[in-house]
């Protein structure tokens, strides 16, 4: 259902060149509702290209004023929880295996230059920000990890989530920069709900959504970097599926564009090398546990995709469909941790090991 939308969020949005979009998920009125039971959350996608000049600040600062201006205008829709692009304030730069310049965009989650633009974002707006971005670690030696920073309302900053999954296909050669993240799947419960993230190439394993729905998150977002030659077929199904799977409410986010980088890099496919990684497809969208889902924003503009989530919709969706109760989790429990044993011998009937039946 679409939902309406402030006119002066709409003309500022069309000022500001980015795509606006509304919907609401209903659910039955919750005989037993407990608030919060509903959050307007919002996912923007962006094309961080014409914003790049040679690394350094001003690149930085452009991408806060281009996210300044978004979360303004969703204030303006009364949006509670905001979640931006995967490493949202950098080039995707990971494709090009070279440290420098990019690993200069390291920031610290905890009052890094970017967690400290966002948190006034979320004071100013009240408003949840989550904020995904190539984190340094001073504590443990300066390592770099893909984060995403959870800010609540207050400004304060809950805490972080680290990406689970890293890619090891195609250009995405992020495990030149980080490892699997260590954190596990925290759920954040927030004054509008409780929400996870799982980080882009976390979407293409079910237990990592299965994990975050455990520890009861009602919403989980993905923010994403991928190209359309790699995975947009697998784009409208994954998060859905997961939606529907896990009773809960998903909100994929993909980044626009496509960005240039100086020097030329292979894939590794005997193939000629490149400048760049390929189409950034945006299409972000939202599913609910019912199945239905958004349309997807542009595959080219900058956009702001805004829900209203009935999370009373997570609980009677449970209760129809049972996902939780018939899981059989303690029987796969059992026997994952047989099958992740070296001498771990798997579990196959052959037939020259069935008898005959006799003859006589
Ligand atoms: N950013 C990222 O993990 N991309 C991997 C490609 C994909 O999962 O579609």
């Amino acid at each position: 259902m679409n939902l309406d939308l402030p006119r002066e969020a709409l003309e500022a949005a069309s000022q500001r060149n980015f795509e606006l979009k509304g919907y609401a998920f209903e659910a039955a009125q919750g005989a037993a509702a407990m608030p919060p039971d509903r959050a307007r959350g919002a996912g923007s996608e962006q094309n961080p290209a014409p914003h790049f000049c040679p690394c350094g600040r001003t690149e930085v600062s452009a991408l806060h004023k281009r996210i300044g201006e978004i979360a303004e205008v969703a204030a303006m829709c009364g949006v509670n929880i905001i979640c931006f692009q995967e490493a949202w304030n950098m080039p995707f730069a990971f494709c090009t295996r070279e440290k420098l310049p990019w690993t200069e965009f390291a920031e610290s989650a905890e009052d890094g230059l970017t967690t400290r633009f966002c948190q006034k974002l979320a004071k100013k707006h009240n408003m949840v920000v989550i904020s995904p971005i190539l984190e340094r670690d001073r504590d443990h030696g300066g390592v770099l990890w893909n984060t995403a920073v959870v800010i609540s309302n207050s400004g304060l900053v809950m805490g972080k989530t680290r990406k689970n999954h890293i890619p090891r296909v195609g250009d995405f050669n992020e495990s030149t920069y980080y490892m699997e993240g260590n954190l596990g799947h925290p759920v954040f419960q927030t004054q509008f709900g409780r929400i996870a993230v799982n980080i882009c190439y976390g979407r293409h394993h079910p237990l990592n959504w299965l994990m975050y729905s455990i520890n009861g998150a009602e919403i989980i977002f993905n923010p994403s970097a991928t190209i359309g030659e790699l995975s947009e077929s697998l784009w409208p199904i994954e998060a859905r599926n997961a939606a529907i799977a896990n009773h809960c409410f998903t909100c994929a986010l993909n980044r626009v564009g496509q960005e240039r980088f100086p020097n030329e890099f292979t894939s590794g496919d005997g193939k000629k090398a490149h400048h760049d990684l390929g189409y950034f497809y945006g299409s972000s969208y939202v599913a609910a546990p019912d199945g239905s889902r958004t349309p997807g924003l542009s595959r080219n503009q900058d956009g702001l995709l805004v829900t209203e989530l009935n999370l009373n919709l997570c609980q009677q969706i449970n209760d129809f469909w049972t996902f939780k109760m018939t899981g059989r989790l303690e029987m796969y429990a059992r026997e994952l941790t047989e099958a992740v044993k070296p001498n771990y011998s798997p579990n196959i009937v052959k037939e020259d090991l069935v008898l005959p039946p006799s003859s006589g």
